[in-house]
């Protein structure tokens, strides 16, 4: 595909067909490729019309009687085939469809569309769109696009995608106020035949982009996006994704309290992570994030020097750092004794540094202190706060001269500079005049989103995006597909391979209870043990606490009393050691229909029910992954020694959550949910108390189904494809 977007992207000639002067379309699609200098020849084509937006008009594409690289194609919906038709014959390959009424309408337009992409596949024909605007390759002066662009029309690393149209123009106006220049921009349409992932792809290969910025509604393609996002990542350039949209979790996993934790905008986040995709939530975000990766790409660590002309806007600076989890630290001391030999004696020296609004008497004072923060070798980037000029004075050669200084000055310094304006404003027109002039590098805009912009590169710097781990062993599993594996069975299971679990016994009636407990030693607990049943304390299936055996006989009673309440009969009981202290964490894997296998750690009780404090990861996680996961909990000092607990042994947690994980992936496709609520962990010791295994309805049948008691069985046995999913 990429071979033929380079054809696609780059053609020597265009003909706009269904070319009139009633449509806006048009008038904008011929304005773009002459205003902006498209190097080729553009043919208009109407076959009721000689003359079009005051040029000659060809009545068809054969009329033209020369070559054609690309149709951009703007006729009724029920004409676009035949444009193709008449098009694939001249042996025209490349077609960006502007016309819409097809798949997003509805079925009878999803047939339209079926048959123009059947007809382009058996003819070898490229499709961008339909119901997209076409395109923008900036570096290539190329413009086949359906609004307005205005001038100018800035090239630069910047490779954009969208899932929109409308927001299409947005991002270009955005960027081009803020001088951020784009490679190409592609408003995808409906992806009928070039996707979104296709196009990523051939920005990865690209050498006129260096970041791809995406506008995503739905990520279509998992396995397609997570390759191509790997190879992003290996080639170097950060991909930059606004994500919007959300939709619901498979229903299959409902018994499972983890899944009301995993909504499919966290799975999106937790893909995200792992695939090194940068995440923002607005469309200045995701320019002002892209324009800055496009400047600096890489920084070496989160600590920054920072140089303003402003105490309260250091002081900004200071609390948004610290949300995004950068650290100021303090100068080393050559760097404080060389800073105090430039700036005026009622300046404070330190990180934030305001070298004060003596900036308006010495305009060099910002650009000297920026360099001697440049050499501390306790940081690894500068924060220069500097807006380019707003105002034309009546002499620029002033202002021309300090900011070449300085841009000079970041050009030369040790550690990458990211300049940071006040305000978060259009660039002016004199302010694009000294950018040009001398080079000054891109100023993200505004402290807000300039924070934002510089917390995103530097977790992307450190981010290490790896490659999909080799499958793991599969566990051949009996189960019925639907079914709940209440705790008696689950954690039998769990513990069966290799995960701590607290022991248990079953007890069909008061005396086993009683002699279970005996052999524990008091208090036990005391909880339902009954085929498929998945809350058990809402049944009122659990009793703690029980210091003798009559506390056990009157326990088994009530909970036997309980469950039969209910219509549950023949249940028995499960006896267990009561344990104390420590921190319950809720540790549960779910399917999510598009990423695969997601685990969710968070902490137990208050901490998950009301504060829904947890973490997500795709599957498999290491126990680093893990260790990461469990630091971003609310609550995680509790597991450090907060409020007197005694602290966890994080290692030995993390590798037992990391296990659950694997144990998980190796249960294969008929697996919906798996989940331990609560994981005990007290100082080293780590303890499953509870599980509960939900089994989804097999699709996944690999054996063929045995009529089983109940029900079908399904052995459960995947032979490939355990790894992390959407591999
Ligand atoms: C911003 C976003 O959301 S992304 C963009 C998504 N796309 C859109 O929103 C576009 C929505 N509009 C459409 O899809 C419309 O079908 C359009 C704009 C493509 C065409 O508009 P319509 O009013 O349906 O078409 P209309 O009948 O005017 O035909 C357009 C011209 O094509 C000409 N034409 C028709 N058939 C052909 C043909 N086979 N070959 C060449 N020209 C043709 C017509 O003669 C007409 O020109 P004329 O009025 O000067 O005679």
């Amino acid at each position: 595909m990429t071979r033929s977007l380079r054809e696609l992207f780059r053609p020597a000639s265009i003909a706009l067909v269904g070319a009139t002067d009633k449509s806006g379309w048009s008038l904008s699609t011929f304005d773009n490729l002459r205003n902006h200098l498209f190097a080729g020849k553009v043919y208009l084509v109407n076959p009721r019309t000689e003359v079009v937006h005051g040029e000659p008009a060809h009545r068809s594409l054969s009329a033209i009687g020369e070559p054609v690289d690309l149709v951009y194609v703007m006729v009724p919906t029920t004409a676009v085939l035949s444009v193709l038709r008449e098009g694939a014959e001249l042996g025209i390959r490349n077609y960006v469809v502007l016309t819409a009424g097809f798949g997003e309408t509805g079925p009878a337009g999803k047939r339209l569309e079926d048959e123009v992409v059947a007809f382009a596949t058996e003819h070898g024909l490229t499709v961008l769109g339909p119901n997209g605007n076409g395109y923008i390759n900036a570096a290539g002066s190329t413009t086949p696009y359906g609004l307005p662009i205005p001038a100018p029309l800035l090239s630069g690393p910047v490779g954009v995608v969208l899932q929109s149209g409308a927001l299409a123009s947005s991002v270009l106006a955005f960027a081009q106020a803020r001088n951020v220049g784009l490679s190409l921009l592609t408003s995808m349409g409906n992806e009928a035949m070039v996707s979104v992932t296709d196009v990523m792809s051939y920005l990865v290969d690209d050498p006129d982009t260096s970041v791809i910025a995406l506008f995503l509604e739905s990520v279509r393609h998992p396995e397609e996006f997570a390759r191509v996002c790997r190879r992003a990542a290996r080639a170097g350039k950060p991909v930059v994704a606004l994500k919007i949209g959300t939709s619901a979790l498979a229903s299959n996993t409902a018994q499972a309290h983890t899944g009301a934790l995993v909504g499919d905008d966290r799975v999106i986040d937790a893909a995200f992570r792992r695939l090194g995709v940068v995440r923002v939530h607005s469309l200045e975000d995701l320019i002002i994030t892209a324009g800055l990766f496009a400047e600096v790409r890489r920084v070496g660590g989160p600590r920054l020097g920072v140089v303003t002309p402003s105490g309260g806007a250091s002081e900004i600076i200071a609390d948004r750092a610290e949300q995004e989890g950068l650290e100021l630290p303090a100068f080393a001391p050559e760097t404080v004794d060389r800073l105090e030999a430039i700036v005026p004696d009622f300046a404070t020296v330190q990180n934030p540094l305001d070298v004060t609004g003596y900036v308006v008497v010495d305009r060099t004072l910002l650009g000297r202190a920026l360099e001697v923060v440049a050499d501390d070798p306790g940081i690894d980037a500068v924060l220069l706060l500097n807006d380019l000029p707003r105002v034309t004075p009546a002499d620029p050669s002033v202002t021309l001269t300090v900011a070449g200084a300085t841009a000079e000055r970041i050009r030369r310094a040790r550690v990458p500079v990211v300049v940071v304006s006040n305000v978060l404003a259009d660039i002016t027109e004199f302010g694009r005049y000294v950018q040009g002039q001398t080079g000054f590098p891109y100023v993200a805009g505004g402290i807000e989103h300039g924070m934002t912009a510089i917390g995103n590169v530097v977790r992307w710097s450190a981010n290490v995006v790896t490659e999909p781990p080799g499958s793991l062993s599969p566990l051949p599993v009996a189960a019925v597909p639907g079914e709940v594996w209440a705790e008696h069975r689950a954690a039998r299971f769990l513990a069966g391979h290799g995960i701590p679990v607290v022991p248990a016994e079953q007890a069909a009636d008061e005396a086993e209870a009683v002699a279970a407990a005996g052999r524990f030693g008091y208090p036990v607990v005391l909880k339902a043990a009954a085929e498929g049943l998945g809350h058990k304390s809402d049944l009122g299936g659990v009793r703690l606490d029980l210091t003798g055996p009559d506390d056990v006989r009157a326990a088994h009673r009530e909970v036997i009393g309980a469950l039969s309440a209910h219509g549950i009969t023949g249940a028995a009981t499960l006896v267990q050691p009561q344990r104390r202290g420590g921190v319950e964490l809720l540790v549960g894997v779910v399917r999510d229909p598009a990423w695969g296998l997601t685990l969710a750690v968070g902490l137990g009780g208050v901490w998950v029910e009301v504060l829904r404090d947890s973490a997500l990861r795709l599957l498999p996680v290491t126990p680093d992954d893990v260790r990461g996961a469990l630091a971003e909990l609310r609550g995680h000092g509790l597991l450090t020694g907060a409020r007197g607990t005694r602290p966890a042994d994080l290692r030995r947690l993390s590798e037992v959550i990391a296990s659950i994980g694997d144990l998980a992936l190796r249960l294969g496709p008929g697996l919906a949910a798996l989940e331990v609520n609560p994981l005990l962990v007290n100082g080293p010791e780590v303890e499953a108390l509870d599980a509960l295994i939900t089994w989804s309805w097999g699709h996944h049948r690999r054996r063929g189904p045995s009529k089983g008691r109940g029900g079908w069985w399904v052995v459960v046995e995947e032979t490939r494809g355990m790894g992390a999913g959407p591999e």
